[in-house]
């Protein structure tokens, strides 16, 4: 979307913006809470505790093989909902085709660590994350909002470790694969796509459907805030 801003900032207008940037400036507490947990900061300075770590290694694992499903729920609505015109499949399709490389270097990156994935047993707030995938993998529930969804899961991980990976950080050799992963700037790429992607569904979308999508785009923070408090605290 080519929008032209205001000619002396050079920000889009309050009417150009899109539903998307709009939620992210009114949950902004939420999304930093999401995006800069203790957990990110301690890997960012280079005093993360190598166990909370292992631990998100093996239930993120779990998460992943979850999302995986979610994301073909995803593909399979856009191919409904999406248009023939737009290029939402191709998208997505890039986004599944990456989540097979991803699940293939969690599974090396387990044998680096010495853990056996095949062990790992799902703790309740792992569990609670892929009950509310499950939800939205359901056929009642609209594109808009698992696309908003989409994009607010891939977002907090991206901007949780590009950070990570800023100019200043201390991160430890041994996680430096870990954070260009998702730190990286295709993966940025990918997510802003997503972005127009959820932002072009909502213009569309009715009241009720955008109180849908917006209570998605929170509960995804609520998970995920949880899911590091998890890895951290050992919950
Ligand atoms: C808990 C969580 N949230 C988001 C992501 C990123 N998406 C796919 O990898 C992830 N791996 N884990």
């Amino acid at each position: 979307m080519d929008v032209p801003g205001d000619p002396k900032t050079g920000q889009p207008s309050a009417e150009e913006e899109g539903t998307t940037t709009t939620w992210l400036r009114k949950h902004r507490h939420l999304y930093t809470a999401a995006t800069r947990h203790p957990l990110i900061l301690s890997i960012r300075d280079g005093t993360v505790d190598l166990d909370s770590f292992r631990r998100w290694l093996g239930q993120d694992y779990l998460f992943v093989r979850a999302f995986t499903a979610f994301l073909s729920s995803v593909l399979m609505k856009a191919w409904k909902q999406s248009g023939d015109e737009s290029s939402d499949l191709e998208v997505l399709l890039g986004g599944l085709s990456a989540l097979r490389d991803e699940i293939a270097w969690f599974q090396e990156e387990a044998t680096r660590w010495g853990i056996g994935l095949s062990g790992i047993v799902p703790r309740e707030i792992t569990r609670g994350y892929i009950r509310f995938l499950e939800e939205l993998m359901k056929p009642d529930m609209e594109y808009a909002t698992v696309a908003t969804a989409l994009w607010a899961i891939e977002t907090v991980y991206q901007q949780s470790f590009a950070f990570c990976l800023e100019e200043g950080s201390a991160i430890r050799p041994e996680l430096v694969g870990a954070c260009e992963r998702w730190g990286n700037n295709a993966f940025g790429q990918y997510c802003h796509e997503l972005q127009r992607i959820a932002d072009c569904q909502l213009t569309k979308a009715s009241k009720d459907d955008l109180e849908r999508a917006e209570s998605a785009f929170l509960r995804v923070l609520e998970h995920e805030v949880k899911f590091w408090e998890m890895c951290h605290e050992d919950l």
